[in-house]
């Protein structure tokens, strides 16, 4: 039943499902070149689609269903047969995959760091009292409410231009991205200050590429394997084991970072109300190959501090 790469037999044609931003597109494109260089002969397209989270842009994703709406349509794609695979940004893959589903090639990061985005302020530490940062994920906003009480935090959302945008209108005194977005789109320069792990830890995934297949395409799965990068596999196994033990999929503000440094991962992750006012952070060290329990570990450890209290004051997943 399973076909490993060394056996498989050569595509002839991929189809990749993608949604249809500008990122999401580069992301797409980005494979589909790299699966042209190793598969020659093989016609490699994209097929684009619009998904729920993509439509619903005035609430917060946290209050409309969380990760999932970013890959559901694409999910069905697979499922009718007019897709083969589908590249994500690994950041908006839910931590439990769907039945039927798996993310089966990791590829290397980008840079996972965040990014520090105003036309008027060098960096944080540069904004006054008052100024308003656009941010909808509830990690950022828990950093920057933790370290930065007297800033103004205001719901954003949108693709990454029209984040953009609404800076450049001034209804922002700045914004934070993720700096993997920015770069990717050849937008690098307008990062003014990239944060450090210590200053706002990434979240999960944020900077790979996850590519998701069928279950049983295990030809799909053989195609793409040469993509997998093992380093930065390991890394985000240890922050999504972290995060899904913590029930990271929706509403909960958490980061999760792991490196690998002289052969040992290191995993840092955190939990935070929204308002910033209680943090639980932790690290822990392991071999790489036991990246998902390191992930786990570390989030039992951070619920033995307090966590748990942060946790039960959330709400679910919607
Ligand atoms: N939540 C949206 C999202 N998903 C992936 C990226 C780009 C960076 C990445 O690949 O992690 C972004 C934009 C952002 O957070 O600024």
């Amino acid at each position: 039943m399973s076909v490993n790469a060394s056996n498989a037999s050569a595509p002839r044609k991929i189809v990749i499902a993608s949604r249809e931003s500008r990122l999401a597109m580069w992301q797409a494109e980005h494979i589909r070149d790299r699966l042209s260089g190793l598969w020659a002969g093989a016609e490699v397209s994209i097929l684009g689609m619009t998904t729920k989270g993509d439509q619903i842009l005035d609430r917060p994703l946290s209050q409309i269903g969380g990760k999932g709406l970013f890959i559901k349509e694409l999910e069905v794609a697979m499922q009718e047969g007019r897709a083969d695979l589908a590249v994500h940004s690994l950041k908006d893959v839910p931590m439990e995959m769907p039945e039927g589903f798996s993310l089966t090639a990791i590829t290397a990061r980008e840079n996972p760091r965040d990014a520090f985005v105003s036309n008027k302020y060098a960096g944080l530490d540069a904004l006054p009292a008052g100024a308003v940062v656009g941010t909808s994920s509830l990690r950022r906003e828990a950093i920057l409410r933790a370290k930065y009480p007297q800033l103004k935090i205001e719901p954003l959302r949108g693709n990454l231009d029209t984040r953009l945008r609404k800076l450049d209108e001034g209804q922002y005194d700045a914004i934070i991205l993720a700096a993997a977005g920015l770069i990717r789109l050849g937008l690098k320069d307008r990062i003014k200050a990239v944060l450090t792990p210590e200053q706002s830890l990434p979240a999960p995934g944020q900077g790979a590429l996850g590519i998701e297949v069928p279950a049983d395409r295990a030809d799909a799965a053989a195609w793409v394997a040469p993509l997998n990068d093992p380093d930065t596999a390991y890394c985000v196994t240890a922050e999504r084991a972290f995060s899904r033990a913590l029930g990271g999929s929706c509403q909960v503000p958490l980061g999760g970072y792991a490196v690998i440094e002289d052969g040992q991962l290191w995993l840092r992750g955190f939990v935070a109300t929204p308002d910033g006012k209680e943090m639980v952070a932790d690290e822990l060290r392991g071999q790489p190959e036991d990246a998902d329990t390191i992930g786990r570990v570390l989030a039992q450890r951070l619920r033995d501090e307090g966590a748990d209290a942060i946790l039960a004051k959330l709400a679910a997943c919607a």
